[in-house]
């Protein structure tokens, strides 16, 4: 077992933030010309573990989440689970004094297993099933997001006579921002939270007031994903400190607590905007002091939620190519992995880096498009990418920024099976999630 590392100390914030790398802090190129990361070969591991696999630095999450809890001394940062969960992830989130977002039973489930303390964690969700809401209920959950008209009456109807179930109410602000259409939440027109603008936040809000066996704490918001600017977040501020004016001029009330949800930008490759939980910090922060102040309101403590920015640029992918082919003007790498463990690319059209890892070449580079092996045309995985011109079968490639959304959004996809994830930190490897086998996938198939 790793001891919790000492706490970091943050250089002072630079006027202009220099640009974040697309690799984990810890990432070396050996005398070989292979990488290592948490000085471990990454060939090594591609070997050791098999590919595709995903490699996790420790100390990357260590510290990303020590980055966001020394930005934000005053808040909780609840780490949100989506992005990447499983037992020693929710250790060292523990550790690391995080708080945490899940939105289902399962990811509740796995956190109650380690011992992850209830009181600290979040549960979201638009279409929250009974077995969510029973299993937040019993586990002692500190805090349910509500997010429809309805599912106030249906949850108080299952708080236990005599106690209270804290509650936040997800608004939406009209704001919008985020990487892409499908990860914009802050707009109206879109199937999370309950718009400011319509009324609709005003009437839940009133409606938690009437359900005794509802303690409301406060109100959320998550805007999107991938955000780089502070702006949208500064914006949120303003509305939401005037809903919470108006609720307390028209309802006589005031809450503790306002969760601005998560979003926060990494880079995927070189020269792509990050955000820096400082300067966020910062502007938001003092916007909210302001503008309570201005509307005579205590200022409620803060919740954040980052995902990816916490997980994913701790995360690597390591795939091994099996084959190459130049068609027409176009060289294409295919590789032993793809759309089942990376859907990114395919949904969202995002864009990675890619880095021969298992051996030095002098070979000029050229542009090649790394596809995966799945059926379907759409299966790349970083299109015109400069590897070098002697990349052949058997070469190790690594992905980085692999460590959020990819291993928890794996499918079952021409039942190849799910990668593993092991975990570096000082020399050292360990499996944490192993390879899902085709024996684990026919035992589910139990019809004839
Ligand atoms: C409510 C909520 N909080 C936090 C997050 C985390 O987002 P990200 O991983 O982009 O920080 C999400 C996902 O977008 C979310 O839906
Ligand atoms: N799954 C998305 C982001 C949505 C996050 C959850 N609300 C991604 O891969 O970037």
């Amino acid at each position: 077992m790793s001891l919790p590392l000492a706490p970091i100390a943050l250089p002072p914030l630079p006027e202009e933030p220099g640009p974040a790398s697309v690799w984990p802090a810890s990432t070396r190129t050996l005398r070989s010309g292979g990488t290592a990361i948490g000085g471990v070969p990454l060939a090594e591991l591609a070997d050791r573990f098999g590919t595709p696999c995903y490699v996790i630095d420790e100390d990357e999450v260590r510290n990303r989440a020590r980055a966001w809890r020394s930005a934000l001394p005053d808040a909780d940062v609840a780490y949100a689970g989506k992005a990447f969960l499983c037992r020693a992830m929710l250790r060292w989130l523990d550790e690391e004094g995080l708080h945490l977002d899940v939105c289902s039973a399962g990811e509740l489930e796995l956190a109650a297993h380690t011992g992850f303390p209830a009181d600290r964690i979040v549960l979201h969700g638009n279409a929250k099933s009974p077995a969510d809401l029973a299993t937040a209920l019993r586990l002692g959950v500190g805090r349910i997001v509500i997010d429809s008209t309805g599912e106030i009456a249906r949850l108080a109807a299952l708080v236990p006579p005599g106690s209270r179930q804290r509650v936040l109410v997800r608004v939406v602000p009209g704001i919008a921002a985020g990487a892409h259409t499908a990860v914009r939440t802050g707009v109206e027109g879109q199937k999370f939270g309950l718009p400011i603008a319509g009324g609709e936040a005003e009437d839940a809000v009133v409606r938690v007031l009437g359900q005794p066996r509802l303690e409301l704490v406060g109100l959320h918001c998550h805007l999107g994903s991938q955000i780089a600017s502070v702006d949208p977040y500064v914006t949120a501020v303003r509305r939401l400190v005037g809903l919470l004016s108006r609720l307390r001029d028209v309802h006589g009330v005031t809450f503790p607590e306002l969760d601005l949800g998560g979003g926060f930008a990494i880079p995927y490759r070189d020269g792509d905007q990050a955000l820096d939980p400082r300067p966020y910090a910062l502007r938001v922060t003092s916007e909210l002091a302001l503008r309570c102040a201005h509307a005579d309101l205590p200022v409620p403590r803060l919740t954040v939620e980052p995902g990816r920015w916490i997980a994913g640029p701790a995360g690597v992918a390591l795939y091994r190519v099996l084959a190459v082919k130049s068609t027409g003007d176009r060289l294409f790498v295919a590789v032993d992995g793809g759309m089942s463990d990376n859907p990114r690319p395919a949904l969202y059209g995002v864009r990675y880096t890619v880095r021969l890892v298992g051996r030095a070449s002098s070979v000029p580079e050229r542009t090649m498009t790394v596809v995966g092996r799945h059926c379907e045309a759409g299966d790349v995985l970083a299109e015109d990418v400069a590897l070098p011109g002697d990349i052949r079968p058997g070469d190790v490639l690594g992905v980085p920024a692999s460590g959020a959304y990819h291993v928890s959004m794996a499918s079952a996809y021409n039942l190849v099976g799910r990668p593993p994830v092991a975990a570096v930190s000082e020399g050292r490897a360990r499996l944490l999630i192993r390879r899902e086998t085709l024996e684990d996938l026919r035992v589910r198939d139990v019809g004839e």
